[in-house]
């Protein structure tokens, strides 16, 4: 399998470690807005066969392409891959909470005859949760807990001094489809518990900055016809990216080995 992974950041750069020398999978395409030295460098260590540009070329035809880039590569890369009938996974599931978009995404792949995959990334239990949603679901709460620094450059600057925080601050509280526009780069988790579960508009959301933890803390909470669950992941962040948990990655590499494999789980 020959395929083509958007972003070369925190992700696509573990990504491309984890999957060299993968004898089923290679990667022949690393899409990225600027090739810049520290691109050149990461391929020459992990994908050294792979071609880095800015977009496909028409002939260009992976078997499968990979979004772990940002919000704004669904539009400039998966919708037109997608039209061409190329098969998606997509990491940065809260840019379907854009007015439009995840019609757009439907609307793509339905044009080609393929499918796009919503990755489960940092969060646990998407599956028990999708499955509930058959028999009806009564609530959904999702708490994100990450401590401050992971909040630079979000809207949470200001509402509190990130830096000189002493104890847990809710930075948010609202519905998904808020979160997932606010903190593009911090709730993918709470719209993709949503678009298993209840739904943008109908799933609570609370967001903490919160000083006494170490690691990016999710809890989900949900009731129904099928019982109740809770969950709580204590997922380690990248080092490249404080952002971002390290089961994002394995959540990628996952989903691309059980695309070349015989046997998926
Ligand atoms: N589902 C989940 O649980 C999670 C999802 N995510 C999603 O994954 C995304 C990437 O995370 P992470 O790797 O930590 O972020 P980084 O900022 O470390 O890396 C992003 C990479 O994507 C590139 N990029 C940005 N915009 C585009 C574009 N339009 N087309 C192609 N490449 C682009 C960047 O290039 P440059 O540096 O040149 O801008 C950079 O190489 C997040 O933005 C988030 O949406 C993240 C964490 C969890
Ligand atoms: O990686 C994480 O812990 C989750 C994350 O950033 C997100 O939900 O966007």
């Amino acid at each position: 399998m020959n395929i083509a992974v958007i972003g070369c950041g925190a992700i696509g750069a573990s990504v491309l470690e984890l999957l060299k020398g993968h004898a089923a999978v290679q990667v022949g395409w690393v899409l990225v807005p600027e090739v810049t030295d520290a691109v050149r460098s990461t391929l020459a260590r992990h994908a050294p066969q792979a071609r880095a540009l800015p977009a496909l070329a028409a002939e260009d035809r992976p078997d499968l392409i990979v979004e772990c880039a940002g919000h704004a590569a669904i539009e400039e890369h998966v919708l037109p891959a997608l039209r061409r009938g190329i098969p998606a996974v997509v990491a940065s599931i809260g840019a379907l909470s854009a007015p439009g978009m995840a019609e757009a995404v439907q609307a793509a792949a339905e044009a080609g005859g393929t499918q796009v995959q919503l990755l489960s990334g940092a969060i646990g239990g998407v599956d028990a949760l999708a499955a509930a949603r058959i028999g009806g679901l009564d609530e959904v709460v999702y708490t994100g807990r990450k401590p401050p620094l992971a909040w630079t450059g979000t809207p949470a600057e200001q509402r509190c001094d990130l830096a000189s925080l002493k104890k847990a601050f809710c930075i948010f509280e609202g519905s998904a489809r808020e979160a997932a526009q606010l903190y593009p780069k911090n709730a993918n988790v709470a719209a993709t518990l949503s678009l298993a579960g209840m739904g943008l508009d109908r799933t609570t959301v609370r967001l903490y900055a919160d000083p006494a933890v170490d690691e990016n803390v999710h809890h989900v909470a949900a009731r129904g016809a099928f019982g109740s669950m809770e969950l709580t992941m204590r997922g380690k962040p990248l080092e490249a990216n404080p952002k971002t948990s390290a089961l994002t990655v394995y959540s990628v590499v996952r989903a691309v080995l059980n695309q070349a494999t015989a046997i998926a789980i």
